[in-house]
Order: structure tokens, then C-alpha cells, then sequence
């Protein structure tokens, strides 16, 4: 029995059938990255199994289905949505009922709100609606995080942070060892050093489902190397931060990379990707001399 047992689940949007007899388990302690182009389903599949929609199929939590809008099941969920909801009530009336209504801990929010950078008492009387997207993100974020969830469900929860908050956040997520985490995002590289598993969706459907905690395990390395046109001071200062060495004035570069920071890394080269003119990067090499 997984946290999660998802069979055959089908969501049809006037006949259209946006999940198509989607089959998937989530187990606890998973951290998983979903990912899919625009529309693939990624915010249809977290609102079925938040009881949000009507669906075909089973799925249920911790072996119990769920049922629409079932209470005990989303006290165990932390929810972020995409889009902010449009609430009219002041952000304090909003923080009094995360702690009193989904057990939030309302010296972690002091805290978590301030590494994201909002300090809630200067907003406590503002009307939600009329924060900014980001500051609105800050806050869901802020409560979700405060909360003892077993699962944390996130949709696109950084699209309207800001790099430092984005860092920041990234950050908070890595520090919950203790609940599984769903996240959808557009940006893999970004949550690649937080999840163990990827799961891709295409109309619908579960087209990758990889685990990386198996093949990227601590320990193993990939050999790189790359080779310049010329030289690029930023692109040669991050590569030296990886731990490259460079040779041939700035043209050429060598180093490991740890497997698991493979997807980090590829991130970095593909901001660069036009000044590289030679790439390597082989695995099979364990890291030992
Ligand atoms: N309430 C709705 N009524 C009708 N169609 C809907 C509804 N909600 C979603 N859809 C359709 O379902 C499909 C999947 O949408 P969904 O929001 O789940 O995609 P997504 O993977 O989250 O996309 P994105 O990356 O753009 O957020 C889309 O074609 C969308 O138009």
C-alpha cells in the first residue's frame, strides 16, 4: 500500500478526457517532480486527489478512498495552487485560520515569512486579493510549510517568486525530511536537487516515470569536460565553482559531477549552451581517482 494508490482514474472535461486511465503510486518519503508541457494535467491530477473534482477511477490515501472534499484526508495535505485564490479577508484573519483550522504554527510562519522576505505584521491588515502575486505565493507557501502535513502538493510554487525568494524556498523544501512531497514545475533544473523521482505527464497520461534516488545514488560521479571557443569569465567562474579546474587560458575545463546534480548542472550549461564547443560528460566513472 503506497500513500497514494491511483488506478485507472479518468477526469473527462465535457467528453474530453483530460486523465485518461491514469495508473500511479506514490509512496511516502517520495519527492516527486511532475512535469508536462501546458494542459498535460498536472493541475487536474492534484485537484482530483484533493477531492476538488468528480473523477472515474479509485484512488485512495493511505489505502482509504478519498471522497469528495473529505476532511481528514486534506487535514494530511499541504496545498499550494498555481493561481492564488482571490480571498477578500485580511492576511491576518487568513494566518488566525491556518493556525486554528489546519493546525499551522504560527511562530513558524513568523519565521518562514520572514526568510521569504514578507514581514507579516507590516501586511496583517491588507485583504489578500490586493498583495502582490508574489507576496500572495509567499503566504500560501508560508502557511503550507507551517503546517505537519504528510504530503505537500505544489503547483508551480515559485513561477512568481523572485531568484532570491526562489533560492530561499528551494531551500525550506530540502529542509522537510519528514513528508512527501508532489511538486509541479516547469523548471526541472530547479527542483532537481529536491526529488527522487520524476514523473512526466502527457495528455493525461504517465509517459516517464524515473527514480533517479536508484541510478544517481550519493557517491557517483560523472566525468565532464568542456571545451570554449572562448573564453567567458561568468561561465568559467561557475564551472570553477562546481570545482572544475581550467586549463588552455580559460578554454577548456574538467571536473566531476555528482549524478544526482546532473539535471542542476545541465541547467547551468544550457544558460551557456552557445559558447560551448565541445562536451563530454561520461558516466560509469564512481568518483575514485
Ligand atoms: N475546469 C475546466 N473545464 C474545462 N477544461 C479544463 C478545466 N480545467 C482544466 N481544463 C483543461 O484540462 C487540460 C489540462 O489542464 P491542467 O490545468 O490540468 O494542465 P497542466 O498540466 O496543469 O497545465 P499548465 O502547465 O499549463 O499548468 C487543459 O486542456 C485544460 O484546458
Amino acid at each position: 500500500m503506497g500513500l497514494i494508490d491511483i488506478n485507472g482514474l479518468t477526469k473527462r472535461f465535457e467528453k474530453r478526457a483530460v486523465l485518461d486511465e491514469l495508473t500511479l503510486s506514490i509512496n511516502a518519503g517520495d519527492r516527486i517532480a511532475l512535469i508536462g508541457s501546458n494542459g498535460a494535467g498536472k493541475t487536474t491530477l492534484f485537484r482530483c486527489l484533493l477531492g476538488h473534482y468528480r473523477y472515474q477511477g479509485d484512488v485512495r490515501f493511505e489505502g482509504a478512498r478519498t471522497a469528495r472534499r473529505d476532511v481528514g484526508t486534506l487535514a494530511q495535505i499541504a496545498f499550494v495552487p498555481q493561481l492564488p485564490p482571490p480571498l477578500r479577508l485580511p492576511v491576518g484573519d487568513l494566518l488566525r485560520f491556518a493556525e486554528k483550522g489546519a493546525g499551522a504554527s504560527a511562530a513558524l510562519m513568523q519565521e518562514i515569512a520572514g526568510k521569504l522576505g514578507i514581514d507579516l505584521d507590516e501586511i496583517r491588515n491588507r485583504p489578500f486579493y490586493r498583495l502582490s502575486g508574489g507576496q500572495k505565493q509567499k503566504i500560501l507557501v508560508t502557511v503550507a510549510l507551517a503546517r505537519d502535513a504528510d504530503l505537500l502538493i505544489f503547483d508551480e510554487p515559485a513561477a512568481n517568486l523572485d531568484p532570491a525568494a526562489r533560492a530561499v524556498f528551494i531551500d525550506l523544501l530540502a529542509e522537510r525530511k519528514d513528508c512527501s512531497m508532489l511538486i509541479a514545475s516547469h523548471r526541472l533544473e530547479e527542483v532537481a536537487s529536491l526529488v527522487n523521482r520524476v514523473i512526466e505527464l502527457d495528455r493525461g497520461a504517465v509517459v516517464l516515470d524515473d527514480s533517479v534516488v536508484d541510478r544517481l545514488k550519493a557517491g557517483v560521479f560523472r566525468q565532464c569536460r568542456i571545451g570554449l571557443a572562448n573564453a567567458h569569465p561568468t561561465f568559467g567562474a561557475a564551472l570553477l565553482d562546481w570545482g572544475f579546474t581550467e586549463t588552455d587560458e580559460g578554454r577548456h575545463y574538467a571536473g566531476k559531477i555528482p549524478a544526482a546534480d546532473t539535471l542542476r548542472f545541465l541547467g547551468l550549461l544550457s544558460r551557456y549552451a552557445s559558447l560551448i564547443e565541445h562536451l563530454s560528460l561520461d558516466t560509469g566513472d564512481t568518483g575514485k581517482g
